[in-house]
């Protein structure tokens, strides 16, 4: 099996996030550089990761109208990462520029409804339905506006892979049984997500702030 896990280096010390990718380089498929990480080092520090030889996911969630996305899209295409993330909130428009103005090698793919968030929570920002049918709902705008995939959590991954069958699935807020959830709300264990379609596996402190990060990816690998 191809290693589905992209470890999420939430840090800014750049020195950090270089010795983690070392430590957990033959454990894990990927890892994911956010925004915390990129406002810091920007594309130097990138660079400096992706000399390490694993594939980058920059998850910068650009949410804007369209022709700053895309021009924010254009500006990041030299980095070549593997997969990039935008809000599927900024609309059909801006996914469709967004995905125009990426590399040929680079996915794009759209964040749903955010795993931190739970039914409450979204009828507060003035959606009043479920996450459920939000996720389907952005899922099938998405496909629409021609992007890759999205990232949504593991309680809809199933549903969204039914209906978008080559769609690419990102899913995060994933959890080791017994594992503390934080400020995670809709978490399921990284088993559940892989049987239920989800094409890579986005974890972070299960594994960064382990004592040992190596071992714990491994664990984590021999669960699934
Ligand atoms: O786009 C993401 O990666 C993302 C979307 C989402 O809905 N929820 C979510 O947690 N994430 C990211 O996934 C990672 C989860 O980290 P942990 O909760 O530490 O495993 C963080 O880097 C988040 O920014």
């Amino acid at each position: 099996m191809t290693n589905p896990i992209f470890v999420a280096i939430d840090t800014p010390y750049l020195e950090d996030a270089l010795e983690l990718t070392r430590r957990i380089k033959g454990q894990v498929g990927g890892v994911k550089l956010g925004l915390e990480f990129f406002c810091a080092n920007g594309h130097h520090g990138v660079h400096e990761v992706q000399k390490l030889g694993l594939p980058i996911f920059l998850d910068l969630k650009l949410h804007d109208i369209p022709n700053t996305v895309a021009k924010a899209m254009q500006a990041i295409n030299l980095l070549e990462p593997a997969i990039v993330t935008i809000h599927a909130a900024g609309g059909r428009a801006m996914m469709e520029d967004a995905k125009a103005a990426a590399g040929l090698h680079t996915k794009v793919v759209a964040v749903t409804v955010l795993t931190s968030l739970d039914n409450h929570d979204l009828n507060r920002v003035g959606v009043p339905d479920s996450p459920e049918l939000q996720v389907a709902r952005l899922a099938a705008l998405a496909q629409e506006a021609g992007l890759d995939g999205i990232v949504c959590s593991g309680h809809e991954v199933k549903a969204a892979k039914t209906a978008w069958k080559d769609g690419f699935f990102v899913v995060p807020g994933l959890r080791p049984a017994g594992g503390t959830a934080a400020d995670q709300k809709r978490t399921v264990t990284p088993r559940h997500a892989r049987d239920d379609g989800a094409s890579i596996l986005v974890i972070g402190r299960p594994i960064t702030k382990a004592e040992s990060p190596d071992d714990a990816a491994r664990a984590i690998m021999g669960t699934l």
